[in-house]
């Protein structure tokens, strides 16, 4: 079967084209090929299926064979793959995701070549229980919340898929790898919950780390970026347009006061093609 390489900011994955529905054992696709040893390695395995609602329709497998409801990196990804390869007219298309519906995607091109991609990431999700949290509140803001070790403050966000931003005082040098699975799997979040630790630098720029859910930590993730700017505004620290700055480049988000949806801009980048045994 053919596959391609890709990447939004590092963040990266297997993009599967031209089937009809998600494979029965997608799961353990996704634990085969995601691993970086023995696999092709990617954080996830992404699948671009038809659509009755939109142009296309994504499905996104975490590299843990955990399905997600939404990724922004992957997102881009699928915009630039049928872009550049002349299957959509004009310079938008529409994608369809488990936890957004469908999204406008924007395209700004060089050459016939995807070079950004503008997202319509939708409306935040902001109430504790569809977030989902166990906390019975309309938002989630500067609570404390628990480890073993340790307590910290977080804001949950939804973007399709569950967000927790805790903000630390150097992002970029935070100990992801021991926090990061503890607050992942804390029993605050019923369906686990990607962490993002962030450093806000002035009201429109922010350090942040991230330690995805079903997938460790990242070198971008775009819902994560969002949920940071959207906690970041609820917080009193930016303002509503703001460059969250990852460990594999910068993401430019905004949460519009009149739509009240957030609109990611960022990157998406082709690898190679290759083929693989199923
Ligand atoms: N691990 C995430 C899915 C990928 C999100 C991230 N890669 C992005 O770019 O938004 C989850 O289980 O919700």
């Amino acid at each position: 079967m053919e596959f391609t390489k890709m990447h939004g900011l590092g963040n990266d994955f297997i993009v599967i084209y031209g089937e009809q529905t998600l494979p029965d054992h997608a799961e353990e696709l996704a634990l085969r090929w995601c691993d970086r040893y023995f696999g092709i390695g990617a954080d996830g395995l992404v699948y671009i299926l038809p659509s009755e609602r939109a142009d296309y329709r994504m499905r996104i497998i975490n590299s843990d064979g955990s399905e997600a409801e939404q990724c922004g990196n992957a997102i881009r990804c699928v915009a630039k793959y049928v872009y550049d390869r002349g299957y959509v007219q004009g310079e938008e298309v529409t994608i369809e995701t488990l936890g957004a519906g469908v999204q406008k995607v924007a395209i700004q091109s060089q050459e016939g070549r995807a070079v950004t991609v503008t997202v319509d990431m939708g409306q935040p999700v902001l109430d504790g229980l569809r977030v989902p949290t166990t906390i019975d509140s309309e938002q989630v803001v500067d609570i404390p919340i628990e480890t073993d070790e340790a307590s910290f403050r977080f804001t949950a966000v939804s973007m399709g898929n569950p967000h927790c931003v805790i903000y630390v005082d150097d992002a970029v040098n935070f100990d992801l790898n021991t926090w990061g699975p503890k607050l992942e799997a804390h029993p605050l979040f019923p369906k686990k919950v990607n962490v993002e630790f962030a450093t806000v630098l002035d009201r429109r720029t922010v350090d942040m780390r991230v330690w995805e859910r079903g997938a460790g930590p990242t070198l971008a993730c775009g819902t994560g970026a969002c949920a940071t700017l959207v906690s970041s505004v609820l917080n009193g620290k930016t303002d509503r347009e703001a460059e969250i700055r990852l460990k594999g480049g910068s993401l430019f988000i905004r949460w519009d006061e009149q739509d009240n949806r957030v609109y990611m801009t960022g990157p998406a980048a082709f690898v190679y093609t290759g083929n693989v045994t199923v």
